[in-house]
């Protein structure tokens, strides 16, 4: 493990969260068996790939995730959608979450806690209740979309609300949780929880080998820098020759880490009031940030942001032409991938996987606002609004 603020470094330490000498946030290292080989593997889903995954699990806390759907676009190209909604809560998150509440049970953990936009939260109470876990989450009050919130009611969570951003109840987490050694922290500051959300890449690599890019939404930013690191141990192994281009796709109003690569900054500045109809990424100062940066760095990637008009847009174009449904927060990498294609920096015969993070089931309210065709009938002549659109249409 190392430290990558100080580069303090240590053995593979399941109890080690934050770095013990600056506080920072750790990576970790893992060195696949030289063994190791897609055909050899069993089952499916994050704990298939169990040999890359580090740490030790005498008990493993389970409810079958990861295996999602890679969605071929109708279009017939080489362009994918991962649809991350189809996990048990619907969102990636639980990929991370049974990997860091087995790291809590078998490190003897009873209490757990995370901030959250609302995906983590809904997470995080499944896979603890399913432990037997005490949890506590923190969540920006009137700002969570209905059905994530809905979730983790319906779990047994303890809510605490707090006003203002999810960046407040971030902080407020791991001042707890260094303060308070009891709780276990469920965010993806922990590089346990990223270990798992790392088998997207596994997934996509078995399934269709190695893309020319994967666009990924950014919020908090672990996931776009586990994916680059699931890519790059298969690399690293040689079961894979090159790594795609990671591009990280941020809301306008909460894009600190795309405006930061695109005017080649070393670090960004930070959002205080960040604002989108993503509220999923919803969030001003993203805690794996250094992460990120160098997962878009080493992968000659990029990032980008985009409005939440073109997000709104995306989601619709999504479910309307391929029939998928997803969040506007997950749709972020549809919209950005539209938006590189307009700019002419992928071309549409590019190998392109874009994460399709949450499911639209998630956030109810987004998708009613989008345009409907809702006719207030008379019931024994439904015959005529037929009639009448295949007329309007001869
Ligand atoms: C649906 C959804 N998409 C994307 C993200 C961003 O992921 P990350 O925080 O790992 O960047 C989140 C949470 O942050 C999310 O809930
Ligand atoms: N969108 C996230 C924000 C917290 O991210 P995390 O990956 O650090 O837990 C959420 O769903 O809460």
């Amino acid at each position: 493990m190392r430290c990558i603020e100080c580069g303090f470094q240590s053995e593979l330490d399941q109890k080690m969260i934050t770095c013990p000498r600056c506080g920072g946030i750790m990576e970790i290292s893992v060195k696949l068996p030289s063994s190791f080989s897609f055909s050899n593997l069993r089952g499916r889903g994050v704990w298939r790939y169990s040999q890359a995954i580090a740490g030790n699990y005498k008990k493993i806390i389970s409810i079958n995730e990861g295996g999602t759907p890679l969605i071929r676009t109708r279009t017939g190209k080489e362009v994918y959608f991962k649809f991350e909604g189809a996990n048990p809560t619907g969102s990636f998150k639980d990929r991370g979450m049974t990997v860091a509440i087995s790291s809590a049970v078998n490190e003897g953990y009873k209490i757990v806690v995370a901030a959250s936009t609302g995906n983590t939260a809904a997470s995080a109470a499944a896979y603890s209740a399913r432990a037997g876990l005490r949890i506590y989450l923190v969540l920006p009050k009137d700002k969570v979309a209905i059905g994530k919130l809905a979730q983790s009611i319906l779990y047994g969570a303890t809510i605490l609300e707090v006003e203002g951003s999810f960046d407040i109840g971030m902080k407020a987490v791991i001042k707890l949780y260094k303060e308070m050694g009891l709780v276990y922290p469920l965010n993806s500051f922990n590089p346990w929880r990223l270990e798992g959300q790392k088998t997207i890449a596994y997934e996509i690599t078995e399934e269709i080998g190695v893309p020319d890019y994967v666009f990924v939404p950014v919020g908090n930013a672990g996931n776009i820098y586990a994916i680059w690191k699931g890519f790059s141990e298969l690399m690293n192994l040689g079961i894979i020759d090159r790594i795609p281009r990671m591009v990280g796709v941020q809301a306008e109003g909460a894009s600190p880490i795309a405006k930061a690569i695109i005017n080649n900054q070393e670090a960004p500045q930070f959002v205080e009031n960040p604002e989108t109809i993503a509220t999923a990424i919803r969030i001003g100062k993203p805690v794996n940030w250094k992460k990120a940066m160098k997962a878009i760095k080493e992968s000659q990637g990029t990032a980008i942001y985009v409005n939440d008009a073109e997000i709104m847009e995306a989601q619709r174009e999504l479910a309307r032409t391929e029939g998928i449904g997803a969040e506007p927060a997950s749709v972020a990498s549809f919209a950005g991938y539209k938006k590189a294609i307009e700019q002419g920096w992928v071309d549409r015969d590019n190998k392109v996987v874009m994460i399709l993070t949450g499911h639209s089931l998630k956030d109810p309210d987004s998708m009613i606002r989008s345009s409907a065709r809702r006719i207030v009938v008379n019931p024994d002549h439904l015959e005529n609004i037929i009639l009448g659109d295949l007329n309007a249409s001869s």
